[in-house]
């Protein structure tokens, strides 16, 4: 059975009194989303539940939909586990709505601090923190922020001045985050019961940081081996790190998505309007700049006269905010699916009574 201490290890709150649960009910919190079920962990183990329709299609809409860092009562008699209940929620981070229908999306739910991590290399962009920062504002979660690469930047003083200065009530930290003495701020706030998330563009350190919170190189690839509670084996992919100070930290793909939304215009100093220029003179008009003849890309490249780290950094964004806008895309139309069939069963109620 988890202790209290256990429950504190995944996020509950010290002396946060515990919910009444009948008999053979369990407490967890979710850490995983799929398109069938949940993860959720106990503070001891991982495992999957699912929630009864109605719980999900309730007709609340997106924000009372189970998510990422939710507390809630599971009936583990059932296999796989069902979710019987959520608890209320302390606060939210959610990604706002872009089209007409798209509602909101919830990134993570019940946490403490948000570090907004972004590099003191080309990755400075005190506009694109400032959206970070949004975010969090009046979430009652606390934001830290992290200039990283502070060891591989010249002028490290003044750039942390200039954010110290737009966002005087905010801790700055400017760090190297590999440097276990340096986090000590964020190991500070992140003791038993709480939970932080991190935030920030591909290649801020977000990785690099969360391995220095782990005190060890946790591997890239997220789906690990946990036990159930019944002692079997079950893969999960692993977005709760239970943390040496004692608190955890939520990393779910959700949380990676922010990285770019598929709304964001990619900030590239004019890059793209170069390359669309370039591209012009391809010889097909739908090239793909790959191994077409004739491409003035791939030319540009061989010559030197597009350089090409600054080109493949350029794509990589690229193509990470296409498959976040083809998974925002998704949602939608998901959600519309679910209105639809809400407003067909009012419908056949209304002609033929509930039965
Ligand atoms: N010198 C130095 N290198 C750093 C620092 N932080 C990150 N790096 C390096 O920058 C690169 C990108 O860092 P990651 O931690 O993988 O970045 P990330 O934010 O997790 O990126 P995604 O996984 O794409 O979201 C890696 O090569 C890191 O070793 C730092 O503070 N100092
Ligand atoms: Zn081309």
């Amino acid at each position: 059975m988890p202790t209290p201490h256990d429950l504190g290890s995944i996020g509950w709150p010290p002396g946060q009194p515990f919910p009444d649960l009948e008999a053979g009910q369990q407490l967890v919190r979710i850490t995983g989303q799929h398109r069938n079920g949940f993860d959720v962990h106990d503070g001891l183990a991982s495992r999957r539940a699912h929630s009864p329709r109605g719980m999900v299609a309730d007709s609340h809409g997106v924000s009372t939909r189970p998510a990422v860092g939710d507390w809630t009562i599971i009936d583990p008699a059932h296999t796989p586990a069902a979710l019987v209940r959520l608890l209320p929620r302390r606060n939210l981070l959610k990604r706002g709505a872009a089209g007409e229908r798209y509602q909101q999306q919830i990134l993570a739910t019940n946490l403490d601090l948000a570090v907004v991590v972004m590099g003191l290399d080309g990755d400075f962009n005190p506009r694109r923190l400032q959206r970070y920062l949004a975010l969090i504002a009046g979430t009652g979660i606390e934001p830290v922020i992290v200039l990283s690469k502070a060891d591989r930047c010249e002028n490290t003083g003044a750039l942390r001045a200039q954010i110290e200065s737009a966002h005087p009530d905010i801790p700055v930290l400017a760090i190297n985050c590999k440097d276990a003495d340096a986090i000590a701020p964020i190991t500070a706030r992140l003791g038993p019961g709480r939970t932080g998330v991190l935030l920030g563009s591909s290649g801020a350190g977000k990785s690099t940081l969360t391995n220095t919170l782990m005190g060890t190189v946790r591997q890239k690839t997220s789906a690990v081996r946990e036990h159930d509670s019944r002692g079997r084996h079950t893969t999960t992919s692993r977005s709760l790190l239970k943390l040496p100070s004692g608190g955890c930290l939520i990393d779910s793909p959700g949380m990676r998505e922010l990285k770019l939304t598929g709304e964001e215009v990619v900030e590239d100093d004019g890059f793209a309007a170069e390359l669309e220029k370039l591209a012009a003179d391809c010889r097909f008009r739908d090239c793909k700049h790959q191994a077409e003849p004739g491409c003035a890309i791939q030319a540009a490249l061989e010559s030197g006269a597009l350089d090409r780290d600054r080109y493949d950094h350029f794509r990589k964004l690229e193509s990470e905010r296409e498959r976040a806008a083809q998974q925002r895309d998704a949602l939608l139309r998901r959600a519309e699916e679910r209105q639809l069939t809400r407003a067909l069963n009012h419908r056949l109620i209304d002609k033929h009574g509930r039965r």
